[in-house]
């Protein structure tokens, strides 16, 4: 099998959610000892689970495991962050290492974490916690040329698949998705546009910390590199054009948490940016995915509108790493949890 087949076979694995447990579950929220309705949205989130799992009363995702996928940009060269490149490695070590926030968010919630170099411009130095599938040093300049190869992108596809496979083979049960990547968030920017239409202004932030100046550069460069792509471009034909490394990874790891029926939580517009390729390949991977929050960056909450996705959380969060996806774990088990040890309102005995 080719590594394009390879991929062709994750996209083909994902299949529907089980719509009949979602009417199951509403049906049994609706009877449970509680006015109809009244845990609100956390209702959706049990009956999407149990759509999820095919089963009425889904199970309590236990262990939950976020993969950081991280990657350089050739864009970077363009000065669309104030912060130099060196720090994404610093930053996977230190990921790695179990001392960025993430690391902390994630013992809070019990999370394993999986750091992903899938293709950083200085190779991280080896250490426990770090997965090294590098494809490239970084991607090209998506404001010059495409940005990937169509063999890179397959390969960081697969390599996300295969780390969060893993990560599901090993008993993670909730899967959390994170990034790590300066300049990422042009490159988010620039996927957010293609994949729903919106235009630069709309999908393009500050990022890290983009000044005014920068800011206006940064939207030139979508414009710019949006307008290249070939109209009815396929969606891993924009990947590669316009998108990361890390991103590919991403869409890697969805396909493979859809195609096992595991929820997966998003986290910021890096992740949303992939998300958005991922159900452009497979539109029914949307139904595996819970949005952990709504990032500042624009273009998050334009992904999320065009998924249809509700983020659980609003917390003003632009970090990445998967921060605002841990957050929102406790959400997500408590959901099913209550679906599951909830009496029945048949069960009361006033009086
Ligand atoms: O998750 C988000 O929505 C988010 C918003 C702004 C910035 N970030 C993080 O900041 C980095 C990218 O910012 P920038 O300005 O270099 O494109 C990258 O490492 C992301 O994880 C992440
Ligand atoms: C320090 C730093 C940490 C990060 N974590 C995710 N993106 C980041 C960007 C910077 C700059």
């Amino acid at each position: 099998m080719t590594a394009a087949d390879r991929v062709r076979a994750l996209v083909d694995a994902v299949g529907e959610v089980d719509e009949g447990a979602r009417a199951g579950a509403v049906a049994r929220w609706d009877a449970l000892a509680k006015p109809p309705g009244s845990l609100g949205r956390v209702e959706a989130v049990g009956a999407r689970l149990a759509a999820m799992a095919g089963e009425e009363v889904p199970p309590v995702p236990a262990s939950p495991g976020l993969i950081v996928c991280a990657a350089d940009h050739g864009v970077h060269a363009q000065g669309v962050t104030p912060w130099p490149q060196a720090i994404t490695t610093a930053m996977v070590e230190v990921i790695a290492d179990g001392k960025a926030s993430c690391s902390a968010l994630a013992r809070t919630v019990g999370a394993s974490v999986v750091t992903l170099d899938v293709g950083c411009a200085v190779e991280p130095r080896p250490r426990e916690g770090l997965t090294s599938a590098r494809v490239a040093a970084g991607t090209a300049d998506l404001s010059v040329g495409p940005a990937m190869t169509a063999d890179e992108v397959v390969l960081a596809v697969l390599a996300g698949a295969t780390a969060a496979g893993q990560m599901l083979d090993d008993g993670v049960d909730l899967l959390v998705l994170g990034d790590m990547g300066l300049s990422n968030t042009t490159a988010s920017a620039a996927l957010i546009a293609a994949f729903t239409g919106a235009s630069a202004e709309e999908v393009t932030g500050a990022g890290a910390g983009a000044d005014a100046d920068t800011l206006a550069r940064k939207q030139s460069i979508v414009r710019g590199a949006v307008g290249r792509l070939p109209s009815g471009a396929a969606p891993l034909e924009v990947l590669a054009a316009v998108g990361g490394l890390e991103h590919a990874a991403l869409v890697g790891a969805i396909l493979v948490g859809a195609g096992r029926r595991v929820p997966v939580l998003l986290d910021g517009v890096i992740t949303d940016a992939a998300a958005l390729c991922a159900a452009a390949l497979a539109p029914a991977c949307v139904g595996y995915m819970i949005a952990g929050h709504l990032s500042t960056e624009p273009g998050a909450g334009v992904a999320l509108r065009h998924l249809e996705l509700d983020a659980l959380l609003d917390l003003d969060l632009r970090l990445g790493e998967g921060t605002g996806a841990l957050l929102a774990v406790p959400i997500v088990q408590a959901a099913a949890r209550a679906l599951a040890e909830t009496a029945l309102i048949s069960e009361l005995t006033p009086g």
